[in-house]
């Protein structure tokens, strides 16, 4: 008999501003995660530090070789044995002179098996008059990045790189069998686009989709759209996280996080890939521009 599907977790949060109690709640969703026999959990974009407000948030940000925030989410992914997705973090470029919004992937014995960096900056002014400059701060990094995972080849992204089908492409020439698109969707551009994007990359690719997000009212004052989903490679939506739930009591507190839970059968990617054979027909293309 065939190995039963190994399982992911995705975690939705309200991550807050304040980094221990962050890592406090993904330390809780590890464990519910472990419990339920995951092999892998997947976290929200800027899971271990939520801020818009520069000057406060800027003690906290450090180069990845002197924080301390990487090698407890090791100790963690080890000690729950499974692999994880840290969504990302903000730490300070090698030369100090940027801020960089990083995912880490770290493998159940604690070894860090790849880095992203987020390549496009959110500079937006949405309809309603809601702006953001992420290039004020953030730099974009440039690197395709891939790695292999008990589940398969998983693709890097972060939240506003959705938009950019080129990255996905790419990632699937990597060899990729899976995305990661961690995420802190604002709540009008969720409601119009999120669910639609990301069914589109997981069907034009024929991947497996992970969307883990940042949900709810926030204690930097923003709200975020949630939803987090995982999606298979035919485009059919195994999990959605629904709605944020609402700020903590205190702040400080670690907002609950809600874990789903879904089977990850490999052979779906063939399936989808065979059913709509997507790269013999583009090999066979002629575009006359
Ligand atoms: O900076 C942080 O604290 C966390 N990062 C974010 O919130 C980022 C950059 S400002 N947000 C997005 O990319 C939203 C994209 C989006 O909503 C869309 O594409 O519609």
């Amino acid at each position: 008999m065939a190995a039963p599907a190994p399982i992911a977790a995705l975690v939705q949060m309200t991550s807050s501003i304040d980094p221990d109690a962050n890592l406090a709640a993904m330390d809780a969703a590890l464990a519910e995660a472990a419990a339920a026999g995951a092999a892998m959990a997947f976290f929200p974009e800027m899971s271990v530090l939520l801020d818009r407000d520069r000057a406060r948030s800027a003690p906290h940000i450090v180069r990845e070789a002197d924080s301390v925030w990487p090698g407890r989410l090791q100790t963690m992914a080890q000690r729950h044995g499974l692999w994880l997705h840290t969504g990302s973090m903000p730490l300070l470029s090698d030369d100090g002179e940027r801020r960089v919004n990083r995912s880490h992937v770290i493998a159940a014995d604690g070894s860090i098996r790849a880095r992203y960096d987020k390549i496009h900056m959110f500079d937006v002014t949405l309809p309603s008059g809601e702006s953001w400059r992420e290039s004020a701060a953030f730099a974009g990094g440039d690197a395709v990045v891939v790695t292999d995972t008990p589940l398969g080849r998983l693709g890097l992204s972060i939240c506003y790189d959705l938009r950019f089908p080129e990255l996905y492409r790419a990632l699937v020439d990597a060899g990729a069998t899976l995305l990661a698109v961690p995420a802190a969707f604002t709540v009008p551009t969720g409601r119009a686009h999120w669910h639609i994007l990301l069914r589109a990359r997981a069907i034009e690719t024929g991947c497996f989709l992970f969307a883990a997000a940042q949900a709810g009212a926030h204690a930097d004052g923003r709200t975020t759209y949630g939803h987090s989903l995982a999606v298979d490679p035919w485009g059919d939506i195994l999990s959605d996280g629904g709605p944020g739930v609402d700020a903590p009591a205190m702040e400080g507190d670690a907002a609950p996080s809600r874990v789903a839970l879904v089977s990850v059968d490999a052979s779906a990617v063939e399936t989808a890939r065979q059913a709509i054979p997507l790269a013999e027909s583009r090999a066979l293309r002629r575009l006359k521009i």
